[in-house]
């Protein structure tokens, strides 16, 4: 297993995803994405904090232009289980209404944060409201959601790297992997 980040090697069971499965994945999305906004004047908001790596790499494959914008919310806390709670740490700083808006996952788990973004948001009356996540898990989900564009579906398992942390550590893998049990206290 190559494992670019110095120290985390100990931890991590299994890579699922490389850097470079990911990258061309963005690459793939960016140009169907590209072809939907064309002409629009389009607003990605990123959640954080999950979603930096997703956004930022993104943002950079697309060539439309585009502002950004970052709401932060959090159901997980320390855990591995959502609580279903869903609770705005920080809000847009933009008004959406009549604006083109893309939201930006890393993850699609049980779906319960997205289900609830996409009532928030669309409350705001945007000219239009769509998805785009990294990751989903269909195993894991408890509510239905419409995905305009998903990049992998992946087994029911927890994962961390690329944005995605256990107990805020493993954001900055460059990849996406699962942790040795005994990072759990396993
Ligand atoms: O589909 P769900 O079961 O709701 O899970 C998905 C959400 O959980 C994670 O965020 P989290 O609330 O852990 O905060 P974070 O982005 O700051 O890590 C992830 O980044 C998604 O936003
Ligand atoms: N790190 C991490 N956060 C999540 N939030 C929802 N699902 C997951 C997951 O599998 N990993
Ligand atoms: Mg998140």
């Amino acid at each position: 297993m190559r494992v670019d980040a110095k120290d985390m090697g100990a931890d991590l069971k299994q890579v699922l995803i490389t850097k470079e499965e990911i990258d061309a994945k963005l690459a793939e999305l960016a140009a169907k994405i590209d072809a939907e906004y064309t002409g629009k004047d389009l607003l990605i908001v990123g959640v954080l904090k999950g979603a930096v790596m997703v956004m930022a790499d993104l943002a950079r494959a697309l060539s439309t232009p585009l502002t950004m914008d970052w709401m932060a919310v959090s159901s997980y806390g320390a855990g591995t289980q959502s609580s279903g709670v869903v609770r705005i740490l920080k809000d847009l700083d933009t008004d959406i209404k009549g604006r083109h808006v893309l939201i930006v996952e890393d993850i699609i788990d049980s779906g319960l944060t997205l289900s609830w973004l996409i009532t928030n948001l669309g409350s705001r009356e945007p000219a239009s409201l769509k998805v785009c996540t990294l990751l989903r898990k269909p195993d894991a989900a408890k509510v239905a959601i419409d995905v305009e564009w998903v990049g992998f579906d992946i087994p029911n398992e927890f994962v961390v790297g690329y944005g995605l942390d256990y107990a805020e550590k493993y954001r900055n893998l460059p990849f996406v992997g699962t942790l040795a049990p005994h990072v759990y206290g396993g």
